[in-house]
């Protein structure tokens, strides 16, 4: 388990001071992929290398398996720091080595006796589907296969811990699925706990358990993948189920019944619709597979005011949907389903 506190950074150049982590709390649980999804400048390398300690914080507290990392020195820091696996963007590899010589080097930086690094070559580049091209060099492969070769080199030192700094950033779509895939199937595997960084939506999507939105140094939303979508108000709903700004014309009430797989299979506009006895208009929505559950959110519009619409909303709450009501000035109200009072 990972566990960050109050962690603090701040750089100074130039004369100008720029506190780039800003007292970031953070619990990456055994096993779990954790994703921080932030845009450029939000903190998140910086986070991530106060993390393996490439940076060291200012305040603050990091401490992988209980073992307070800042504490250590010398041997123990470099083996704790030989737990932490580390995947980047433009994937470091040596130009003169071939994807072999690439993770036989860091076996050789660690210590490996050469006796054994073949045999763990060999073991790794099967590990991650590269074991035809184990004499490629860096410039013979694609990009994916690169990425594949970074991820063995990662794994050399059978790390626990593994830190992806925007692994799949510059890779296509379809290389990106396969890389995430991979990374999924390692995390399975090899029990390992892995926290990202990224920019983009789709990875949190694909692969987080948990995710965190980072902004100006800060975490401004932060938990399991599935709670934050059926949460109200949710940046990481928003973001995954991109629906424009409501026009809510007056007269009606404009709702958003974001739905997961329980709720998935219940007709619950059909069922407003006959209960009612009122149109119900769809205005956009879309599903997604999260996490192995189907999730969704559906934008519909009921006839008459919120206040009018009282019944249809609490029945929509209490068949398990979270709801969020629109306003004609934007979101009038959020309400979770497990809070109970109607709208007033
Ligand atoms: N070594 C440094 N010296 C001075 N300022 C820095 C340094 N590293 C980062 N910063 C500043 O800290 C802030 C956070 O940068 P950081 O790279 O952590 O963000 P990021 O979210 O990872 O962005 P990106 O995705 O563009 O890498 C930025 O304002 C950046 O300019």
């Amino acid at each position: 388990m990972i566990q960050i506190e109050k962690l603090r950074k701040t750089y100074r150049s130039r004369g100008r001071e720029v506190t780039a982590v800003d007292g970031v709390d953070l619990q990456v649980r055994e096993g779990e992929v954790f994703g921080v999804l932030g845009r450029s400048g939000a903190g998140k390398s910086t986070l991530l290398r106060c993390v393996n300690l490439l940076e060291r914080p200012d305040s603050g507290r990091v401490s992988i398996d209980g073992q307070d990392l800042l504490s250590l020195k010398g041997g123990a820091l470099r083996r704790a720091r030989q737990g932490i696996g580390m995947i980047h963007q433009h994937f470091g590899l040596l130009s003169s080595r071939t994807a072999a010589g690439n993770i036989a080097f860091q076996l050789e930086v660690m210590g490996v006796p050469r006796a054994e690094r073949a045999a763990r070559v060999d073991e790794l580049l099967e590990l991650v589907g590269l074991a035809e091209q184990a004499k490629a060099y860096p410039a013979q492969l694609s990009g994916g296969q690169k990425q594949r070769v970074g991820i063995a080199r990662a794994l050399a030192g059978r790390p626990k811990v593994l830190l992806s700094d925007e692994a799949t950033s510059a890779l296509d779509p379809e290389t990106t699925a396969s890389i995430l895939e991979l990374l999924r199937d390692l995390k399975l595997r090899l029990g390992l706990t892995v926290l990202l960084i990224t920019h983009e939506m789709d990875v949190v999507k694909r692969i987080c358990d948990s995710a965190a939105i980072m902004r100006d140094g800060r975490l401004v939303e932060s938990g399991p993948v599935r709670d934050l979508l059926l949460r109200p108000g949710s940046e990481l709903a928003r973001g995954l189920f991109p629906l424009p700004a409501p026009n809510v014309r007056p007269g009606t009430t404009v709702v958003d019944v974001t739905f997961e797989d329980d709720s998935a299979d219940q007709p619950f506009v059909s069922t407003i619709a006959r209960t009612y006895s009122i149109d119900v208009n769809i205005l956009g929505g879309a599903v997604e597979e999260i996490g192995g559950s189907r999730i969704g959110r559906l934008r519909i519009e009921l006839p008459g005011d919120p206040d009018i619409n009282a019944a249809q909303l609490a029945h929509l709450r209490e068949s398990g949907l979270t709801v969020e009501v629109h306003g004609a000035a934007g979101v009038v109200a959020a309400e979770a389903r497990t809070e109970t009072e109607v709208l007033s």
